[in-house]
């Protein structure tokens, strides 16, 4: 017999995270909720619950009004759109993982919880069981940031650590990456950064109050990293990280995802193995660091269980810096400081870097090191080139034109005063 008092749950999905929710659920104490049924995809798999639980017809839990909540936890973002769809269409209040479907949907979703005025939430779908959204939502509602980033996505993360602490190579990480639960059912979204770019898409609506789309944003991950990358990090002493970071800088939010040079200093040098890591910086409170499993079947599950505790006391996200109405955009109008190394045979563009800081050529490598304006970047193409590396340098000095500006116009003024 069911206990009427408690939230009854209807999931979709028993894979990596959906078995961690049943696991976690099963374990604690203080929720009062309980999954109906479970909906898959394949009726061959051998499950390790009662036969009851499961059903292939999505209506079974979509129209049933013995089901309060939809969890949504498949590996399918066109599917699991058209399924929370329907729920929030249908009053059903909805919790789920899928970043990408969040990420390729959200304004649409934003509006339908609105005119649903039925709450959907997503902690999961950011840097597994991190509380960040929440806080961002709750925390951070008065205080003005400045810039959220970090190591968002595990499986990089877990490779990189594999490769530069165990000499692993980059094929056998990534495959213990997918034993282990933590890629996605197509990796190339983990290594070519693609989960990362979908996670800080979702930070930053939570953050800047900004619908942006994914194609808006670029991406470059870890496929390129070469030996003589990896060697030339641990020569000074540094790892190498896929960073997702957006910052604000005047009006516009500088946004995207690169691997990063990380020195032993930074507080993200320890963040190893599926850890991820959000730094949150703002004009009050200044440095914040939330860190924890980025991945994985439990930690996942716990976060997708807070998200259930969390519609038993009616919360929804009020998406408070949308409600702020601040005339920001996202834009590709700053400078960074990368790493790019290319084969010599072939050299970079001559205007792709603003100011060289340093630079490198032997008979097979080549790299320079500086400030490079990140609109040309994109639009120069050279992160296509099976040749080229990226890598943002150690101090990677995000700034805009304006500073920019004001520091060639500080180079001229030491120039003239020689
Ligand atoms: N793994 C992780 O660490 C994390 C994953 N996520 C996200 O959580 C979601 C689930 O990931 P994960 O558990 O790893 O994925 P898995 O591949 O382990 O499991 C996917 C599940 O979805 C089911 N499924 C697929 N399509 C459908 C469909 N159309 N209808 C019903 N069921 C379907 C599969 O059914 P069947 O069992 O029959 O094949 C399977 O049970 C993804 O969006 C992922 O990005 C978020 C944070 C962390
Ligand atoms: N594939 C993702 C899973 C969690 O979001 C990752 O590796 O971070």
């Amino acid at each position: 017999m069911s206990d009427s008092s408690k939230t009854r749950l209807g999931v979709f999905g028993f894979g990596c995270v959906g078995q961690g929710l049943y696991n976690v659920l099963s374990h604690s104490k203080g929720i009062k909720a309980e999954i109906r049924k479970i909906c898959i995809k394949n009726a061959s798999k051998k499950r390790s619950l009662p036969e009851h639980y499961f059903t292939l017809d999505k209506n079974e839990l979509l129209f049933n009004d013995d089901i309060d909540v939809i969890v949504e936890l498949i590996d399918d973002p066109v599917a699991a759109f058209e399924i929370v769809k329907t729920a929030l269409q249908n009053g059903k209040a909805v919790v789920t993982a899928n970043k990408k479907m969040l990420a390729d949907n959200f304004e649409e979703l934003f509006r339908l919880q609105l005119s649903s005025n039925v709450p959907l939430l997503y902690e999961a779908s950011c840097c597994g069981c991190i509380p960040i959204i929440r806080n961002l939502e709750e925390y951070y509602d008065n205080d003005q940031l400045s810039a959220v980033e970090g190591v968002f996505n595990g499986s990089t993360n877990y490779i990189l650590t594999k490769m530069f602490r165990e000499n692993v190579s980059f094929e056998t990480a990534l495959s213990e990456a997918q034993v282990n639960g933590f890629a996605e059912s197509d990796p190339s979204l983990d290594i070519d950064g693609y989960d990362a770019k979908y996670k800080l898409g979702i930070i930053l609506a939570h953050s800047f109050g900004l619908f942006v789309k994914p194609g808006q944003l670029f991406n470059y991950g870890i496929t390129h990293i070469s030996d003589f990358d990896a060697n030339y990090a641990k020569e000074k002493g540094y790892k190498i990280k896929l960073i997702a970071f957006c910052r604000k800088i005047g009006n516009t939010i500088a946004a995207g995802v690169l691997p990063r040079f990380i020195t032993p200093e930074s507080k993200l040098f320890g963040i190893d193995y599926e850890y991820n890591a959000v730094m949150v910086e703002s004009i009050f409170s200044e440095y914040q660091y939330f860190v924890g499993k980025g991945a994985g079947s439990n930690p996942t599950g716990s976060a997708v269980l807070s998200d259930i505790s969390a519609l038993t006391y009616n919360y929804k996200y009020e998406y408070k810096k949308y409600q702020l109405h601040e005339n920001l955009q996202v834009s590709n109008d700053f400078f960074i400081n990368l790493y790019i190394r290319y084969n010599p045979a072939n050299p970079l563009p001559p205007d792709i870097f603003e100011e060289v800081h340093e630079q490198y050529v032997s008979h097979n490598n080549a790299y320079m090191i500086g400030s490079v304006h990140f609109d040309r970047l994109v639009n120069s193409g050279i992160w296509e080139r099976e040749d080229v590396n990226i890598i943002t340098a150690a101090e990677p000095g995000i700034h805009g034109a304006a500073a920019a500006a004001g520091k060639s116009q500080e180079a001229e003024l030491a120039i003239s005063n020689k």
